[in-house]
């Protein structure tokens, strides 16, 4: 990345409950986002990664507060900032697509009265016919097949794929700066899929909005993302360039998810690796480092004490290369020594 980055977050801190009861399932994540760059964050599910991404925008559950950590966009400071300046930020310069299409499309208007009230909203100085124009172009620039169609359609009307496009659409109508996309594809099918990447490939190259892209499907990341950021246990275990950390990974953790995917244009393996055991839990992570208790390389290693006293990443959460104490070194991807249980 070079100049100052789009989005910065640092040392970010999300908890839940209080006294006894406190959880804070993300702890200490950083990273950051160019400008026109897709960065995929990847992680196991429960690992933190869509709470780090509502935390950005203000929007967390109810009881869900940032406790530390700092957030910048675009030079001004989002975690200090007032509920009503989010509120503009959403939607105009930061957009959001959920995974599910259905939650982001609003189910009883029209896809077009949805569209036409967001610029409404954002463009007050738009008249009737220019809202339905941008709309329309919207729509098309979402490879929507009939976009005339689909205006005046209502979300059930339309297929996944459609309405997973229509939410795209209403997220990059007024051109943001940053999209922030939360597992974009899992609800359809495989062939949709991977149409919806290279949708959101060609968006980024032709408007030039940066991406933010979590999933927990690794291989989705391989497809799309320039940098990949890794979580485990609410912390970033280790992020860099995508072809960097998928080929050559340093943390036994993202070695062990990769082994859960196939080979990039090999012949899968006759069983996939998979990451055994279960990741910790939110309300009393372990010292040290979190994935101690499921990675062979701290058991082969005769569990070094370093691995259970002291937390191996960065202070400010910006863990570029591996959160380890015993990285892996620098051999390509083929045998990694550290390797999930056979299913
Ligand atoms: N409303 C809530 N109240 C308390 N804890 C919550 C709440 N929402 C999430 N959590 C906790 O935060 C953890 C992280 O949740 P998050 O949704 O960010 O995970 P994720 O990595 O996005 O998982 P997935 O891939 O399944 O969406 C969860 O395991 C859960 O323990």
């Amino acid at each position: 990345m070079t100049g100052q980055p789009l989005l910065s977050v640092r040392d970010l801190a999300v908890e839940f409950g209080h006294g006894p009861a406190t959880s804070r399932p993300v702890d200490g994540v950083g990273f950051e986002v160019g400008e026109r760059e897709i960065v995929g964050i990847v992680g196991e599910s429960g690992c933190g990664k869509s709470l780090t991404l509502l935390a950005l925008l203000g929007l967390l559950p109810s009881g869900g507060r940032v406790v530390n950590g700092s957030i910048t966009f675009g030079g001004k400071d989002l975690r200090g900032a007032d509920p009503s300046v989010l509120r503009s930020l959403r939607g105009r310069q930061v957009a959001l697509i959920p995974s599910d299409a259905g939650a982001a499309l609003n189910p009883v208007a029209r896809v077009g009265k949805q569209l036409r009230l967001s610029l409404r909203t954002h463009h007050p100085e738009l008249n009737a016919q220019q809202r339905r124009g941008r709309a329309l172009d919207a729509l098309r620039r979402a490879r929507l097949a009939r976009p005339e169609q689909a205006l005046a359609a209502y979300p059930h009307e339309l297929s996944g794929g459609m309405q997973q496009r229509s939410a795209i659409a209403l997220g990059l109508q007024n051109e943001p700066q940053l999209l922030l996309a939360d597992e974009p594809t899992t609800a359809l099918d495989v062939s949709i899929q991977a149409e919806i990447l290279r949708l959101l490939v060609q968006l980024r190259d032709e408007l030039g909005t940066a991406i933010v892209f979590v999933t927990h499907d690794i291989s989705t990341v391989r497809e799309i993302c320039d940098r990949v950021v890794v979580m485990y246990a609410g912390q970033v275990v280790e992020q860099g360039g995508a072809d960097e950390v998928l080929t050559s990974p340093r943390h036994p953790y993202t070695a062990a998810l990769l082994g859960s995917v196939p080979p990039l244009g090999g012949v899968p393996p006759e069983q996939l690796e998979t990451v055994s055991g279960m990741p910790p839990d939110p309300a009393a992570w372990p010292g040290g480092c979190r994935f101690q208790a499921r990675c062979r390389r701290f058991t082969e290693l005769g569990e070094p004490d370093a691995c259970t006293s002291t937390w191996p990443g960065s202070a400010d959460g910006l863990t570029v290369h591996a959160a380890c104490h015993f990285p892996l070194d620098d051999s390509p991807l083929g045998h990694s020594p550290v390797e999930g249980a056979r299913r």
